[in-house]
C-alpha cells in the first residue's frame, strides 16, 4: 500500500526534499507540506503539484512525517502534533541537535522516531543522509528512511551518539566548499583574471578533484602529491596554507560546528 509522506516546514531543505522525492518517482498525490505563510504553500502546489495542508492535519493524515523545522521551532511543532500522532506514525527528524528523545518524550508513548542529518545536495541527487534510530524505532523504519533520502543521494546509518559530528562533516559539509570557492575565486580576482573565468575554472577544479576522490580509492595525500611538482607551484601554496594554519582551522571550524548541534539539542538554541 502506498504511504502517504507529509514533509512539515518546507524551507530549504524541506524544499530540497520534496523535489527530490518527486524526481525519485513519489506520487505529489502521495505528498502533504506544511508552511507557515499560504503564498508559500501556494508557490510549492504550482512547483510541485503537491497540497499544502495544516500540522494536525498533516499528522491524522500521513503515515510518514518528517520535521524539517530549524530546532528553535522543533519545541512548539511538537506540542501541535502531539494531540494527534499515533504510535503507528513514522516521525523523521532532520534538524540539527535535536534528539530522539526529546521528540519521543512529546509524543504519544512508543512512537517511532528516526533521525537524519541530510544536506543540501539533495537537489542534485548527491545528497549524504546520516541516520540514527530512536529507541521504537525498528530495522524497518531506518529502511523506510534509506528508501526515502537514499533517493536523492547516498545514506549511511550510525549511532545516534555520531549525529552531531556527522552534522559538522556532511551537514553543513557543502558550506565549507561553497567558502572555499569563493576565497580562491577572489583569488583569481587578485591574479588579474575575470570574476566569470576564475569562478568557472574553480568550480571545474572542484569537480575534477571531487570525481577523483569519489572514483579512484587514492588516499587524498596521493592525489595531492601528484599534483605537487618539485621546487614547483603547488607546494608553494601549500606552505602559504600550512604557514596560515588552514588545516588547524578546518579542524576548529568542524569542532565549533559539533558544539554547536550538541547545544541545539535543548531546542531553545
Ligand atoms: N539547510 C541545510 O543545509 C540543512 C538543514 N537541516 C535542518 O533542517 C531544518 C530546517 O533548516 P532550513 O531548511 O535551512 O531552514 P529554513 O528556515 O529554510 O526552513 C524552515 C521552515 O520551517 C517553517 N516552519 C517553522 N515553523 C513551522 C511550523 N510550526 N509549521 C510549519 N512550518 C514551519 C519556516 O517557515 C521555514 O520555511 C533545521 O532543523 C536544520 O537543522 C539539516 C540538514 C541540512
Ligand atoms: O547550519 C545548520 O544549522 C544546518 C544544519 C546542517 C546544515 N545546516
Amino acid at each position: 500500500m502506498t504511504q502517504t509522506v507529509a514533509v512539515l516546514g518546507t524551507g530549504k531543505i524541506g524544499e530540497a526534499l520534496l523535489s527530490g522525492m518527486i524526481r525519485a518517482g513519489w506520487r505529489p498525490a502521495d505528498l502533504l507540506v506544511t508552511t507557515r505563510r499560504s503564498d508559500r504553500a501556494q508557490e510549492l502546489h504550482t512547483r510541485y503539484g503537491v497540497e499544502s495542508v495544516t500540522n494536525a492535519e498533516a499528522a491524522k493524515n500521513a503515515d510518514i512525517l518528517i520535521l524539517a523545522v530549524k530546532p528553535q521551532d522543533m519545541g512548539k511543532l511538537l506540542d501541535e502534533l502531539a494531540p494527534h500522532v499515533t504510535a503507528d506514525r513514522l516521525v523523521i527528524s532532520a534538524a540539527a541537535g535535536i534528539t530522539t528523545t526529546f521528540i519521543e518524550e512529546r509524543l504519544t508513548p512508543d512512537t517511532p522516531v528516526v533521525r537524519v542529518m541530510p544536506n543540501t545536495p539533495v537537489l542534485v541527487d548527491e545528497g549524504m543522509s546520516v541516520i540514527s534510530a530512536g529507541s521504537h524505532a525498528t530495522g524497518a523504519h531506518l529502511a523506510t528512511a534509506e528508501e526515502i533520502f537514499g533517493g536523492v543521494g547516498k545514506t549511511l546509518r550510525v549511532p545516534e551518539s555520531q549525529q552531531d559530528a556527522a552534522t559538522a562533516l556532511s551537514g553543513s559539509g557543502p558550506a565549507y566548499f561553497y567558502f572555499l570557492v569563493e576565497a580562491m575565486t577572489d583569488a583569481g580576482i587578485l591574479l588579474g583574471l575575470p570574476r566569470a573565468q576564475a569562478h568557472d575554472l574553480i568550480v571545474q577544479a572542484a569537480i575534477g578533484a571531487a570525481v577523483m576522490l569519489r572514483d579512484s580509492g587514492e588516499h587524498p595525500v596521493k592525489l595531492r602529491e601528484a599534483v605537487t611538482s618539485p621546487a614547483g607551484t603547488t607546494i608553494s601554496a601549500i606552505r602559504e596554507l600550512e604557514n596560515h594554519g588552514v588545516r588547524a582551522a578546518l579542524i576548529a571550524a568542524l569542532e565549533a560546528a559539533r558544539d554547536r548541534s550538541r547545544e541545539l539539542a535543548s531546542g531553545n538554541g
